[in-house]
């Protein structure tokens, strides 16, 4: 990936980092890295930097904007701290371990604390990442990648996220391994295995017979404007796992990372959140290790009192924070959504995130089959949360594209369940499902199941999101491929062993023919598929909100916009399928792949304040109206993990904290 170089800020106009910081109370407590307090940093105007700070400093991977150096998420420049000894040390988010300088062993009261040779941020990734190497598996490479998380925010952040232009290109290679290990489908194994993992908390863990306490607990966090995003989970329906009660806290952190590798989301200005609402798995409730409320999920009016107060609270404390749900169960994820979106900066990412990225990835594959959107055939098999989200995102883009009505739209769009093809002799049918069931008497006599519904429409796009492993077989595979050139196939649940069919098996029984993403990474599958029966090698995309939610936070965050509309949902679509590498060479991946995931989210989050300044929702001011000039301004508020100089906050500073008049990081240590 090839950054744009922007000339650095002078050291004048350098500064107005944001970082979380301790109160005094906190920093004395044994637990103080939890009751962390992010604050926004006062900006800070002067900075010499000593040569062992330079060279720490040289490894920066993006340099920051002279023209919006002041605006308050820019975070370049010199980072003021309180915190010394031990305690600055067990702090992630000052924490440089061997990096310190000399000058900030001596200002810390650092040295004799650490060993003598001060070390670069390449030097101390490689040791990183020889240690993440001996880790015996995947589950023990995510524990350790926690526990640097824990230790060091600008080392994992940076050992995971490394670009080409910088020089530390070893990690750069191993970027899509790291990014299944801290995230799908790896983060989904760290999650079954929370109470047996468990060494810190991280998070929020609000419970839900202590709702007149949430406002209390939820006000630990931050002042006023110190969150920018919070995910939040019930824990119901995780990944393709189901139920896994206050484990889920971890979904909201794995999200939250991504938020921060992807798409710059300031790491100490995120909050991940999880509704202990208890649990209806069995196994966790005979577990003598879980960490949640042992009892049955509470469900109806305490469960909507407490998301309410949770929803009331988080906007209340922090009323600039956008609200990303994850993972609710099939009855709520949409109904929390519907009750909120009209009323909040609010997101589901199983409806819409994974909405946007699927039809951005059809569109890619329109474009290679010579389709438009009029000619999509698509059935989804699974017609839950990401099911019905995926259904409603595609159906409002034909209608769009069509200048046809929405119920017509429908008409293109078969969704398939547990009782099979949805139709209108089916009881019990959501409202989100019922704009899709298809008229009973069409379909008398005819097989509903999956294969009898492939064989009578004929699509040329299937999607799964039915948690089903294996549900596309060969034979209904080669069925669609019967009758289409280039069948879009996707098999999207999570994680891995859960995916509808395997991408190396679709394109093995479609000659290398059908256009496959699937839920999670796939590896790239070989094949005597190209012309004379020469191999090829088919690179997967992965088709996972992952692509898009960082960029839509992104934009939401920056733009400050009331809501978040049908319009800037449509926007970031865009962005997406713009940057489709199938755009190019239709033998590429439909979406664009990790290692330009921080290029895509800048894309969308353009494209999403745009479409809230048109809706006028956005709030912040000053956004400008040129899109290059917009681009830049994004970056700028991108948080880069790069070792920032420390400056000792002195006691008038520390005072000034204590008052709570400046907002200056750091506490009295
Ligand atoms: N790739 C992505 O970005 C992405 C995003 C969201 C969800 N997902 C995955 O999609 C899957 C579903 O997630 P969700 O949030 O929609 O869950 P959900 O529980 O809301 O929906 C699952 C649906 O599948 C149906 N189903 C279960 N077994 C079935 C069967 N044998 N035949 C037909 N239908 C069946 C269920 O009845 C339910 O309606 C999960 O595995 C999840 O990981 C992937
Ligand atoms: O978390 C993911 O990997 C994608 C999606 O949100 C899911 O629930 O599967
Ligand atoms: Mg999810």
């Amino acid at each position: 990936m090839i950054w744009p170089r922007i000339p650095r800020a002078p050291p004048h106009l350098a500064g107005a980092g944001v970082a979380r910081s301790l109160s005094p109370q906190a920093a004395a407590s044994p637990h103080h890295h939890h009751l962390a307090i992010p604050r926004p940093q006062q900006r800070q105007v002067t900075a010499t930097a000593s040569s062992a700070q330079h060279r720490t400093m040289s490894t920066q991977p993006e340099q920051k904007s002279p023209k919006y150096g002041h605006l308050p998420l820019s975070t370049s420049g010199p980072l003021e701290c309180a915190l010394k000894g031990t305690v600055l040390l067990n702090h992630p988010y000052f924490n440089k371990g061997s990096a310190f300088t000399k000058q900030e062993r001596r200002d810390f009261g650092l040295i004799g604390l650490l060993p003598a040779c001060i070390q670069t941020l390449d030097q101390q990734i490689q040791r990183a990442y020889e240690q993440y190497r001996s880790r015996a598996d995947d589950l023990a490479k995510n524990v350790f990648l926690t526990s640097l998380k824990e230790q060091n925010d600008v080392l994992y952040f940076r050992a995971d996220v490394v670009r080409c232009d910088a020089p530390s290109k070893l990690l750069q290679k191993h970027l899509p391994e790291m990014f299944s290990v801290v995230y799908t489908p790896t983060e989904g194994d760290a999650i079954q295995n929370y109470s047996r993992l468990f060494r810190r908390p991280q998070g929020c863990f609000l419970n839900i017979h202590d709702i007149d306490r949430v406002e209390e607990d939820l006000s630990q966090w931050g002042r006023p404007e110190d969150i920018d995003y919070i995910v939040v989970t019930d824990g119901e329906e995780i990944l393709g796992i189901g139920d896994q009660g206050a484990g889920g806290i971890l979904i909201s952190v794995a999200k939250l990372a991504l938020t921060t590798l992807c798409a710059g989301i300031h790491p100490n200005r995120t909050l991940p959140v999880v509704l202990d609402c208890g649990t209806d798995n069995q196994d966790l409730l005979d577990d003598p290790l879980y960490l949640g409320l042992r009892e049955r999920r509470v469900r109806g009016e305490q469960y909507d009192r407490l998301v309410d107060t949770f929803v009331k609270a988080a906007r209340k404390l922090y009323p600039r924070a956008y609200i990303h749900f994850e993972d609710f169960g099939l009855d709520n994820a949409r109904r929390i959504l519907d009750i909120y979106k009209s009323k909040i900066p609010c997101f589901n990412d199983d409806v819409q995130g994974t909405g946007c990225v699927t039809l951005a990835a059809i569109m890619a594959g329109l474009h290679v089959s010579k389709q438009k959107l009029c000619d999509l055939k698509m059935v989804i098999f699974g017609a839950g949360s990401a099911g019905v989200g995926i259904a409603d995102q595609v159906r409002d883009a034909i209608a769009e594209e069509g200048g046809i009505s929405k119920e017509d739209a429908s008409k293109q769009i078969w969704l398939i369940d547990k009782p099979g093809l949805l139709t209108t002799g089916i009881d019990n049918l959501s409202a989100a499902q019922r704009g899709f069931a298809k008229p009973k008497a069409d379909w008398s006599g005819k097989g509903t199941d999956l294969l009898g519904v492939i064989r009578e429409v004929r699509p040329n796009a299937l999607i799964g999101t039915s948690t089903k492993p294996g549900a596309f077989t060969e034979e209904v595979v080669r069925e669609m491929a019967r009758h289409h050139a280039r069948p879009i196939v996707m098999p999207l649940s999570n994680p891995t062993r859960l995916h509808e069919a395997r991408p190396a098996d679709i394109l093995r029984w479609t000659d290398g023919r059908a256009l496959v993403a699937a839920g999670s990474p796939a590896d790239p599958v070989k094949g005597a598929w190209g012309k004379d029966g020469k191999e090829v090698t088919i690179e997967v995309a992965e088709c996972n909100n992952s692509v898009v939610f960082p960029g839509i936070g992104l934009g939401a965050v920056l733009s400050r916009s009331r809501l978040v509309t049908e319009k800037m949902l449509v926007a970031a679509v865009e962005g997406v399928a713009e940057a489709s590498p199938a755009l190019k060479d239709p033998t590429a991946p439909l979406l664009p792949g990790v290692d330009v995931v921080r290029d895509v989210s800048v894309r969308v989050a353009r494209k999403v304040i745009r479409a809230a300044v048109e809706d006028g929702l956005a709030t912040e001011e000053g956004i400008p109206r040129d899109d290059k000039e917009l681009e830049e301004w994004i970056r700028e508020q991108m948080w880069d993990p790069v070792y920032r100089p420390l400056k000792l906050v002195d006691k008038a500073g520390a005072s000034r904290l204590a008052r709570g008049e400046m907002r200056v990081v750091g506490s009295l240590g």
